[in-house]
């Protein structure tokens, strides 16, 4: 049977330390039960001595949370402790986590302690939190820089007084992980205790191997890892939650343990936290990131099409996300707009007319980031209707009158089937008018989907050019028109596009309109 691996978060304690990611006591409430409903096993709520503010925070999530274990931080200093102590009275299991420097630089410029003196701290801080509670973890702050053998030395003092996990940190991400790796299984085999404690890394991303190096660790016998959602975190931040889970779930021939985590509640847990902190995921972050399941190649959407594991070693719905996502552009082949076009519904009468779709779509890509569903339904019509499209309707003069404070006015004159007709009417703004005049007279009954203006050249005469998409009875068309006067641009696109409509009706589409 596989191990278990305790996943450890602290994106409410060291993830808050991210200059910027500071959270109310509300807000980590919300986050500590999205970690709840993730199944963490530890939530580090924040560090009680710090302020009151932390303090009732801590409160708060040990009040609210009952299915995973609430901790608080604490220097190895008995106001601390009494303080987290406090702070997690009204936890169902509470943690009190003490922490001091190991280090010599650490030891020797920051505490100004001697070797003795840290050991003689640590063992009174871990003795003094077993007081409040049996769970009593214990870091050696900047273990990564830390001599082996007063590692052991401490570890072994504090498991005997009490300690229950031992962690041991990378504070300052300095580690690598084949050194670290091993420097975590010489410190277990180090430690004539260490099978009355849990070992535990907390590694700090300063060199991008965060990730990396709490895998080592746990590949050399670490049985907590201590991480943050989205990888928030002081400086460059910790190990993110989402990829060591997933990796150690993913590699199962690679990892003797598992975690408890339900991978499912991973992406909205990084949504709420990314929504909270301001700080946003990066696209092509790994497990959260908006393309961490987009494909765009054609050679990949093919390969996923005829079987996912080609270009995927996880499902995007087993971490959160709906579903891995076809994203077409000027990259995607054949294959993959045959496949969103039979998801639309749209089937071609010939390879020809489909090959001609697809010339269109890529000559659209080549301007266009990305292309939507309303695009390629645009684009089939158009296809359908290549060089062929009826002038019905043609813009014969059109006049709009707009002033501070009045309604603006639109007088058209069309010709429509050979005959001029005149229409007018008000609108919310020139535009608005200019296309109702036109609808007074065609009244189309079709419904705007979209309505863009482009500067086609720059400067204040440059032309505007104006796209719209109607569409009508299930049927989508895009109309084009440019001018240097916009309204006029406008007017032209919303008549080009009436022209696709009535052209697409004579084609046999029954609800076409009568002009
Ligand atoms: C690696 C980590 O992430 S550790 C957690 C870091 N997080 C934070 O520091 C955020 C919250 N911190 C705070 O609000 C404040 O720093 C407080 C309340 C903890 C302390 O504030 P102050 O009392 O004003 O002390 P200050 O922060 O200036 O200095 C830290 C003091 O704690 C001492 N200290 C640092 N770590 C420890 C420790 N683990 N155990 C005992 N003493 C420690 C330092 O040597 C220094 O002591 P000195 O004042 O005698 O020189
Ligand atoms: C308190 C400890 C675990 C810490 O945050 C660090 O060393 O980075």
């Amino acid at each position: 049977m596989s191990d278990k691996l305790f996943i450890f978060d602290t994106t409410l304690r060291d993830g808050e330390q991210s200059p910027g990611a500071s959270m109310t006591k509300e807000e980590k409430v919300r986050i500590a039960k999205a970690l709840e409903r993730m199944r963490v096993d530890v939530i580090e709520a924040g560090f009680p001595i710090a302020s009151s503010g932390d303090f009732e925070s801590v409160q708060a999530v040990a009040r609210e949370i009952k299915d995973s274990t609430v901790c608080g931080l604490a220097r190895a200093l008995d106001p601390d402790i009494d303080r987290a102590g406090e702070a997690l009275k009204p936890a169902a299991s509470g943690r009190i986590h003490t922490f001091i420097a190991t280090s010599p630089i650490h030891m020797e410029r920051k505490l100004r302690m001697s070797p003795d003196e840290v050991v003689k701290q640590a063992v009174r801080a871990v003795e003094r939190a077993r007081r409040y509670t049996d769970d009593v973890e214990f870091s050696a702050e900047d273990a990564g820089r830390s001599e082996i053998d007063f590692l052991c030395r401490i570890f072994e003092a504090v498991i005997a007084a009490g300690a229950t996990t031992i962690n041991i940190p990378d504070t300052v991400g300095y580690n690598v992980p084949e050194q670290f790796g091993a420097m975590v299984g010489r410190a277990i085999e180090g430690t004539p205790n260490a099978d009355k404690a849990v070992f535990s890394v907390h590694c700090h991303n300063d060199l991008g191997l965060a990730v990396a190096n709490s895998l080592s660790a746990v590949l050399n016998g670490a049985r907590q890892v201590e991480c943050t959602i989205n990888g928030l975190g002081e400086r460059a931040g910790n190990a993110a939650l989402e990829e060591v889970v997933m990796a150690v779930r993913t590699r199962q021939d690679v990892f003797p343990c598992e975690t408890g985590i339900d991978a499912t509640q991973i992406v909205p847990g990084s949504r709420l936290v990314a929504g909270i902190t301001g700080f946003s995921v990066q696209p092509n972050k790994a497990i959260v990131g908006a393309n961490a399941f987009a494909h765009e190649s054609g050679i990949h959407q093919d390969g996923v099409l005829k079987h996912r594991e080609t270009y995927e070693i996880m499902r995007a719905e087993d971490v959160g996300w709906s579903a891995n996502r076809m994203v077409l552009g000027k990259h995607s082949g054949r294959n993959a707009f045959r496949s969103r076009l039979q998801d639309l519904g749209v089937a071609f009468a010939s390879e020809e007319e489909l090959n001609a779709a697809f010339q269109r779509f890529k000559t659209l890509a080549d301007k266009k980031h990305e292309i939507y569903d309303e695009d390629i339904q645009a684009l089939v019509t158009e296809t359908n209707l290549e060089h062929s499209v009826n002038e019905r309707i043609k813009l014969v003069s059109l006049r709009v009158c707009s002033e501070t404070g009045e309604t603006p006015e639109a007088n058209v004159t069309l010709w429509v089937d050979g005959e001029e007709k005149r229409g007018s009417a008000p609108g919310g703004g020139p535009v608005d008018a200019a296309l109702k005049a036109i609808e007074s007279i065609v009244d189309s009954q079709t419904e705007l989907l979209l309505y863009s203006v482009n500067n086609i050249t720059t400067g204040t005469d440059s032309q505007g050019e104006v796209t719209v998409r109607l569409e009508r009875g299930g049927r989508i068309v895009n109309g084009q028109g440019a001018d240097t006067d916009i309204v006029i641009a406008s007017a032209k696109a919303y008549i080009n596009a009436l022209n696709k409509v009535v052209t697409a009706a004579e084609r046999g589409h029954p609800q076409g309109p009568e002009l």
